[in-house]
């Protein structure tokens, strides 16, 4: 799949706003953003609801809209309406008949966790559990690619373990998944790479471990006893300084010459150091400050992941070409 320069506007607002991005046959990506970065809209572009004002989005080397008439893709949107009257198994088959090489029916139903659901009405059911058969009705045409957008927003937490487990499994069988989410700890733990959109363009491309590098690799703190905040930010490593109360917290890039700088001014009493946590990569990344990066250019330290099985080493963004792309 690929946006190159890809653009598109709603009136003043460019909700994507030159996009340019591969991902590979095989990947699980992560959307993250605030709300209105543009996640729902690049979801809509790359499924071809949405034509791009500017650029080109392809998928499967071609036209979105034939690859998704084809089958290669099951989506999961955000505000399907529930169909009424049918049952969930009935919708299931439904679907599954219009694809060439559709999955099991019981094994969808399995993998969506609906099995005890299937006799019900789609429309009588709770959220959560339409949230689950929309999942079911993605998944039922045996997809190459799946595209989820918010796919556990309202899932309560036994739920959303069952979900990930499930888009595991999918996922290990060689299928390409693109999710939205808006919970950082589900992209670390799911996603082999985290796209962060901010205000419709991409801020940032890599694996978790490198987006909380690029924020800065460490948070160390420790207690002013008194002693003012100046000359903090000045200290070896240090990108930005927080004080709350009579504590610093200091995001630092080299948090041994923070600490070496800390002890020789005698500022190590409570003296904590601690890995940044993507929470604080996703907001330096995100905020309105100037800790931003203001360019569609990858901050330091971030680059394509190096995939998880740790054999590859970094894939450089010259090799891009090489890469099987959906
Ligand atoms: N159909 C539309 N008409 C007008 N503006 C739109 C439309 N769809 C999206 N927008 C605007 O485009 C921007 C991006 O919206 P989008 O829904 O893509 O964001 P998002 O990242 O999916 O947000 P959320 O996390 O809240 O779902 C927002 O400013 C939104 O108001």
């Amino acid at each position: 799949m690929s946006f190159t320069g890809a653009v598109k506007a709603f009136g003043a607002v460019r909700a994507v706003d030159g996009v340019d991005l591969r991902i590979g046959r095989g990947e699980t990506v992560a959307l993250l953003g605030r709300n209105g970065a543009g996640k729902s809209t690049a979801i809509s572009l790359l499924l071809g609801l949405y034509a791009p004002d500017a650029g080109t989005v392809e998928l499967f080397g071609g036209e979105p809209e034939r690859a998704v008439r084809a089958g290669l893709v099951g989506a999961m949107l955000q505000e399907a309406r529930a169909v009424p009257r049918v049952t969930v198994r009935e919708l299931v088959r439904f679907v599954a008949g219009r694809y060439p090489d559709p999955l099991p029916l019981q094994r969808v139903l399995e993998l969506a966790g609906i099995t005890e659901l299937a006799a019900r009405r789609v429309d009588r059911l709770s959220g959560g559990q339409q949230q689950r058969v929309r999942f079911a009705v993605a998944l039922a045409g045996n997809p190459s690619l799946l595209v989820l957008d918010e796919p556990t927003a309202a899932l309560d937490v036994e739920a959303r373990r069952a979900f990930w487990e499930s888009m595991r499994a999918y996922a290990r069988a060689g299928r390409t998944v693109l999710f939205s989410t808006h919970y950082l700890e589900e992209a670390d733990a799911y996603a082999d790479r985290i796209l962060v959109l901010d205000r419709g363009r991409i801020v940032a491309d890599g694996t978790g471990e490198q987006l909380r590098q690029a924020a800065g690799g460490s948070l160390v703190a420790f207690d002013l006893a008194g002693r003012g905040r100046e000359g903090l930010q000045l200290l070896p490593g240090v990108r930005a300084v927080e004080v709350r109360g009579d504590r610093a917290r200091l995001r630092t890039d080299d948090s041994d010459a923070t600490v070496v700088a800390l002890a020789g001014m005698g500022a190590i009493r409570n003296l904590e150091v601690a890995p940044a946590s993507l929470d604080d990569a996703f907001l330096a990344l995100t905020a309105d400050g100037t800790e931003r990066p203001d360019s569609t250019e990858r901050p330091e330290g971030t680059g394509r992941p190096d995939g998880t099985d740790g054999s590859g080493g970094a894939r450089g963004t010259d090799e891009t070409d090489e890469m099987e792309t959906v």
